[in-house]
């Protein structure tokens, strides 16, 4: 399928991704548990960090690895928060809901596809946010793709 277009842009672009994130870290700085991660309140320039990465991780423009220091950048801010189970799933219980509050395409192909880049990275932060943890020290920035379910188009 040459012409699939990435989940970048089926989403809308970054303009798409800053609405959700933004409507994602709304929902953490209501959340007790989670807001304390951040002390207290998602900053801006966390908020914008955030959006870059998730758009390259999505097909979108390569800026996260590029400006903001890449995988290894993102690795060490998780590193020693010691993430508990119920945080991580009210963490992605909450970018699901705020995927509906900032009206993304809600097509089942698309939800799938960010929710499970977000099942597996906050699986992922969880691990090697834990004290003595294993980490990979290095590696790209990962670049998630449609799996099993892109956009479905009707033969004939
Ligand atoms: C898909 C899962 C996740 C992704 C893509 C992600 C992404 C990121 C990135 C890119 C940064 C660095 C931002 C920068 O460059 O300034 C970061 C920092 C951080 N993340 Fe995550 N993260 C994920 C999961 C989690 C989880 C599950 C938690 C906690 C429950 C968490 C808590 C934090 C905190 C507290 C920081 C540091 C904030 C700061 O220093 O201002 N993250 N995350």
């Amino acid at each position: 399928m040459a012409d699939t277009p990435t989940i970048y842009e089926w989403a809308g672009g970054r303009e798409a991704f800053a609405r959700w994130l933004n409507a994602f870290y709304d929902l953490v700085e209501d959340d007790d548990e989670l807001a304390a991660l951040f002390g207290g309140a998602v900053s801006e320039a966390h908020r914008d960090h955030v959006t870059t990465w998730w758009c390259e991780v999505m097909g979108g423009p390569g800026d996260y690895t590029a400006h903001h220091g890449g995988y290894e950048h993102m690795l060490g801010h998780h590193l020693g928060l010691g993430i508990t189970a119920e945080q991580r799933l009210t963490f992605v219980t909450l970018l699901s809901h705020a995927a509906d509050l900032a009206a993304l395409p809600d097509d089942p192909e698309f939800r799938a596809a960010i929710m499970g880049y977000a099942e597996w990275g906050t699986r992922l932060a969880l691990l090697n946010s834990q004290p003595g943890a294993q980490v990979v020290e290095r590696a790209p920035v990962p670049r998630w793709g449609w799996g099993v379910a892109p956009p479905y188009v009707p033969e004939g």
